[in-house]
């Protein structure tokens, strides 16, 4: 089922075009990475799905959890926790919170759980000013998961948290899947999302470059896998034509590398190697150069 169902759609601004034509949908339970360039349409894209701002062509249909459609007078639950969120330094953080639970119509008691989950509780009286970076972006996320959102759009949520915070974050985020949230996170720290992500939404200047798992992804693109074989073993003489070596590495194009594994396995009788797929970081950079198009899983 699609938390958020996205088609053609298109936002200009006077002199330039932010969006064109993008047709996506976002699963319930599901983690979607939103990748590109600055100036890309992500953030466009988000306050688009927020609805701050109209877009001139397309439509944008949401469901809820539960299966039913969304609109004007039943609008769907959103959570969005924004790249530079500017908390109240001088009321506590319990304050804070139960500022933005009153708008959301949320209740104390759910503070107060939402407080445990974000592992605020014990600071819940302290001043936000007295808080640490990782602190205020608990409470932000706090803020943005209060009231048990459908969907939650996050802006960058991890720069300039520490790895012990930033799992955290994670952990937290991933416990929210689990009960059917589903998750955007617009994010530039490629090999930390690359753990978390259920697939990729790629924009470049303002179209959909890619969309899909990491796999389809690296199906796309073809980027070698690279296979290190441990230092004693012995190569054949030749390789077959679509095999090669790099850097003492056997190679091949990543649509190639089931083929190439039966090889090593087969005619070298090798078993203890590591195989080495291409990463998030080159798959797009191989798109963002290129501008490859690539449909969904
Ligand atoms: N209010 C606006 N008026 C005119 N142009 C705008 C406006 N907002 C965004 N743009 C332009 O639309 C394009 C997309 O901007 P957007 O902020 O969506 O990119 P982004 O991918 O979020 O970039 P970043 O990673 O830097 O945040 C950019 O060229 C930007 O200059």
């Amino acid at each position: 089922m699609n938390t958020v169902t996205i088609s053609q759609l298109t936002k200009r601004y006077p002199s330039h075009t932010a969006l064109s034509g993008i047709n996506v949908s976002l699963e319930a339970g599901e983690t979607v990475a939103l990748l590109g360039h600055n100036g890309a349409g992500k953030s466009t894209l988000i306050k688009l799905i927020l609805g701050v701002i109209q877009a001139e062509r397309g439509t944008i249909e949401f469901r809820d959890r539960q299966g039913r459609l969304c609109g004007r007078n039943s609008p769907l639950n959103i959570g969005y926790l924004p790249e530079n969120l500017s908390l109240y330094e001088r009321m506590t953080g319990l304050k804070v919170l139960s500022f933005f639970a009153d708008l959301k119509g949320v209740s104390t008691d759910e503070v107060q759980q939402t407080l445990h989950d974000c592992n605020l509780h014990d600071v819940q009286h302290q001043l936000v000013g007295s808080y640490s970076k990782g602190m205020k972006q608990r409470l932000g996320l706090a803020q943005a998961i209060l009231g048990n959102p459908d969907l939650l759009l996050l802006d960058e949520p991890t720069v300039g948290l520490d790895s012990h915070s930033t799992e955290y974050m994670y952990q937290t985020l991933n416990s929210l899947k689990r009960i059917g949230c589903t998750i955007l996170v617009c994010t530039h720290e490629l090999p930390l999302i690359q753990n978390h992500a259920d697939r990729y939404l790629i924009l470049g200047q303002g179209n959909l470059l890619a969309f899909g798992d990491l796999e389809a992804l690296q199906q796309a693109t073809n980027l070698p896998t690279r296979i290190q074989l441990p230092s004693n073993a012995e190569l054949p003489n030749s390789l077959p034509e679509e095999f090669f070596v790099d850097n003492d590495q056997i190679c091949c194009d990543f649509s190639m590398r089931a083929e190439l594994i039966k090889f090593i396995t087969t005619q070298c009788q090798v078993f203890d190697f590591v195989v080495s797929d291409p990463n998030l970081s080159q798959v797009l950079s191989c798109y963002l150069s290129k501008s490859k198009r690539i449909e969904g899983r």
